[in-house]
């Protein structure tokens, strides 16, 4: 018999509860009863949902990020967090957003800094170490989830952030080696096991997914190390790895003493028989088989081919379960009553994929032939995938082919253009901006939900859209600013906004996947060739520019932004679904230029993050990748000035990729992660224009202006100062104008200091 179970589940909700619930909470509408009630009331749902698994997550659900509960778990918090004593929650909130609920006590602080989850949309709070840190369990959250999960009735498998993935993720402040601090984290992890077998826990399942990455010897011993000490756990530990095969690692991962090895089966299928080789025969192998990082339908039918021999020769050792956790795709497709009905046979959410694994589980466990319909039926939305016209179009094939023959660069060298540029812009010393959005505020939101449900008509809104650049640029002339722009009002959000404007795209209602904290997005789903019908942004761009005389920056974003926060064809390589979007925005870029835009910013904030885990397969990635941006930016004249902006990953490491992009200008952000990449920038004497983000845009504290002016002058320390701008380091959608008016006040303050000071 095979053994199902998950890894993970979404937090948020099918309404997203626990977003209201956790922002009425920080806005002091609610209490902290109200919040946690919500919680516990999804987390009960959610397990009802989850019940036809032989073992469904728990401790997986969190109130704003796992690797936070986890700092927590651990007792182990930056010097900057501790003392405040008093409530738990507001303590939680205030290291993951700078300060707790709306005028509360206890202070701001410098929020803990947030990074990309891996190859994924998603992002986690980073946690702080020093050679001081010391651990000490606090089994609260555990214990309260646990407890839950045992009333319920469920068969439950607590799930824990592995000790090595997580010294890994964090960042040691003032130097020193974090693998120092492995001794005395397994001592807590050791205790914590006994407790959680103590309440009934068999199985923990313990997530190492650093697996799927190249690893140092020493890191290498760390697992070893680690899992030879925790070997006399009175739990079974099943050892999860995901978000790609074991690679080099696979003899390790086989080798360490725990009970069940967990594998990313869709990315890594190719390794699975050289890893049944080396696995002990005592040893549970879970494959994840469902993939939990697209929406696509699995083929059951293909995936019981691979998998039947697998069960005969593993018996009670093959668990199956989706591929990772299913925190990065959509609830459930139920809640999709207008996708179209046939595009919805190709398609499955997190409660799909559930029953999907059930299905499977049943088909090896009784023959296909107990579920003979259900495959059936299921199998049918596949065939009608393959088969349908939808999906490709002939002239989307010959535009790509005549791409080919488009020049690679720009006409002209960086020093020219930015000659050409300032001639025609007149931009003083130190110029200012801001990258893009401004507050999406409650009436900005409600007028779009309003047109979208027909309550007002398409010139209303579009009315209320241009009132809402209008007062945008009226704030920002106001402010001083130099560089203007629209403030995104119309976009939903920066990607879903272009994905429903361009041919090939599908788009949910309530497909939201969590981004951070309670943010989330909705990503769109890419199933044909791309094509954009009619130019998307040229109109509000013309319009936001005739309101002033400074130069009004153009908004985009980019090909591998879209490709990246998008789910994606599984039909083809990336890279050419990646060149279909760079031709659109292409197109698009040179209207704006038309249009009289001087300024064009082409946001790539996922370049980063869709860098494979394994450096073997950066390269590659990493061409094609700059070659689409250049695709659609290198069309426009040397006057025009091309930006593009990055945030929340580590750039350090891909300096020279970003510096093969050839933007005249990036708006970056450095906020959080202080000097580190400027002085990557400086190694690597990156040649063109950079504006180190000057304040962290994700806490309501308010920037100093010493504070910018010394983080600027520390810049101009390694970057000419002539090649740099004064920015936020993100768009200020997730902000309130009462907020954002005075922090660029200060940020514009700044300038005119350093501009004083260099005179
Ligand atoms: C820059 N970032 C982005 C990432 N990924 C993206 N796809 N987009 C990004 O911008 N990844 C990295 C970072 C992550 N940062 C963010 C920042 C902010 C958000 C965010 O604010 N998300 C919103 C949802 C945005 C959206 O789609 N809005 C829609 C629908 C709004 C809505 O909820 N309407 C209500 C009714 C109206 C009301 O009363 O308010 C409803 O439908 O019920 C829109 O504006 O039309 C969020 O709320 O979480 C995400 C990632
Ligand atoms: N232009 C976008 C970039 C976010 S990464 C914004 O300002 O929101
Ligand atoms: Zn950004």
């Amino acid at each position: 018999m095979v053994t199902t179970h998950n890894l993970g589940f979404p937090r948020m909700g099918m309404r997203r509860e626990l977003k209201f619930a956790l922002e009425a909470y920080w806005r002091a509408e609610t209490d902290s009863a109200a919040l946690l009630d919500c919680a516990q009331a999804l987390r009960q749902r959610h397990w009802a949902w989850q019940d036809t698994l032989d073992w469904a997550p728990v401790g997986d659900f969190s109130l704003y990020d796992h690797m936070l509960d986890m700092s927590f778990t651990l007792g182990h918090l930056p010097q900057r967090a501790q003392g405040f004593g008093g409530d738990e929650l507001e303590h939680y909130f205030r290291l993951a957003r700078g300060q707790g609920r709306a005028a509360c006590c206890g202070g701001a602080i410098a929020a803990a800094e947030m990074t990309k989850w891996f190859d994924t949309n998603y992002h986690y709070l980073v946690p702080e170490f020093d050679t001081q840190t010391r651990f000490e369990l606090d089994d609260r959250r555990l214990r309260q989830q646990w407890g839950e999960a045992l009333a319920q009735g469920v068969r439950g498998k607590p799930v824990l952030i592995g000790p090595v993935t997580y010294l890994w993720l964090g960042k040691m402040r003032g130097g020193g080696d974090r693998l120092q601090l492995l001794p005395a984290l397994l001592e807590v992890y050791a205790e914590l096991l006994k407790r959680l077998h103590a309440w009934g826990a068999t199985w923990v399942q313990i997530d190492e997914p650093i697996l799927v990455q190249d690893l140092d010897p020493d890191w290498q011993h760390a697992f070893n190390l680690a899992y030879h000490q925790l070997k006399n756990a009175p739990v079974q530990i099943l050892l999860a790895s995901y978000f790609g095969g074991l690679g080099d690692n696979r003899y390790l991962a086989a080798n360490l003493p725990v009970a069940g090895l967990h594998i990313d089966a869709v990315r890594g299928r190719d390794e699975v028989s050289a890893l049944l080789n080396l696995l002990p025969s005592t040893k549970v192998l879970s494959l994840g088989v469902i993939d939990g990082r697209n929406v696509w339908k699995t083929d059951l039918y293909a995936a019981l081919g691979w998998l039947e021999p697998l069960a005969q020769r593993l018996q009670e050792r093959l668990w199956i379960a989706p591929s990772c956790s299913l925190l990065h795709v959509p609830l459930d497709l139920d809640a999709e009553p207008n996708l179209d009905p046939s595009l919805r046979g190709w398609l499955s959410f997190a409660r799909q994929k559930l029953q999907e694994l059930h299905l499977l589980a049943r088909a090896l466990n009784h023959g296909r032939q107990s579920v003979a319909d259900q495959l059936q039926l299921h199998q049918h939305g596949l065939i009608e995938r393959a088969q349908s016209t939808r999906v490709h179009r002939s002239e989307v094939q010959a535009a790509l082919r005549a791409s080919n023959a488009l020049p690679a660069h720009r006409p002209s060298p960086y020093a020219e253009r930015a000659r050409q540029q300032q001639a025609v812009l007149q931009l003083p010393q130190w110029p200012t901006t801001t990258i893009g959005s401004f507050p999406q505020t409650g009436a900005i939101r409600q007028a779009r939900q309003r047109f979208k449900s027909g309550q007002i008509d398409a010139a209303a809104y579009e009315q209320a859209m241009r009132d809402e650049i209008a007062l945008c640029v009226r704030e920002q002339e106001a402010l001083g600013l130099d560089v203007l722009v629209h403030g995104e009002a119309e976009r939903n959000d920066m990607v879903e906004y272009f994905g429903e404007q361009l041919e090939g795209f599908a788009f949910t209602t309530q497909g939201w996947v969590q981004s951070y904290g309670s943010r989330c997005v909705k990503p769109p789903i890419l199933y044909g060739d791309v094509q954009r019908r009619l130019p998307m942004t040229v109109h509000w761009s013309r319009y936001a520019q005739s309101l002033t005389h400074k130069p009004m920056k153009g908004m985009l974003t980019g090909p591998v932004t879209m490709l990246n926060w998008s789910f994606v064809r599984d039909d083809q390589p990336r890279e050419l679904s990646c060149r279909q979007l760079a031709l659109a925005l292409r197109a698009e870029v040179l209207d704006l230029e038309q249009a009289g835009i001087a300024v064009i910013q082409i946001d790539e904030p996922a370049l980063r993050e869709g860098l494979p885990l394994k450096k073997a397969d950066q390269a590659a990635y990493l061409d094609w990748a700059v070659a689409c941006f250049g695709l659609s930016a290198n069309g426009v004249r040397d006057t025009t000035q091309i930006h593009t902006h990055m945030c929340y990953a580590e750039f350090n490491d891909i300096i020279e990729h970003i510096a093969r992009l050839d933007a005249d200008v990036i708006t970056i952000e450095t906020a959080r992660s202080a000097l580190d990449l400027l002085e990557a920038f400086e190694r690597y004497d990156y040649p063109n224009a950079i504006g180190p983000g000057v304040y962290d845009i994700h806490s309501p504290n308010q920037p100093e202006v010493e504070r910018m002016v010394a983080l600027l002058r520390s810049a101009a320390q390694r970057i000419a100062p002539e090649r740099l701008w004064v920015n936020p380091d993100c768009g200020l959608k997730t902000r309130q104008w009462p907020e954002v008016r005075p922090a660029l006040q200060r940020m514009v303050q700044a300038a005119q200091q350093l501009r004083q000071s260099s005179r």
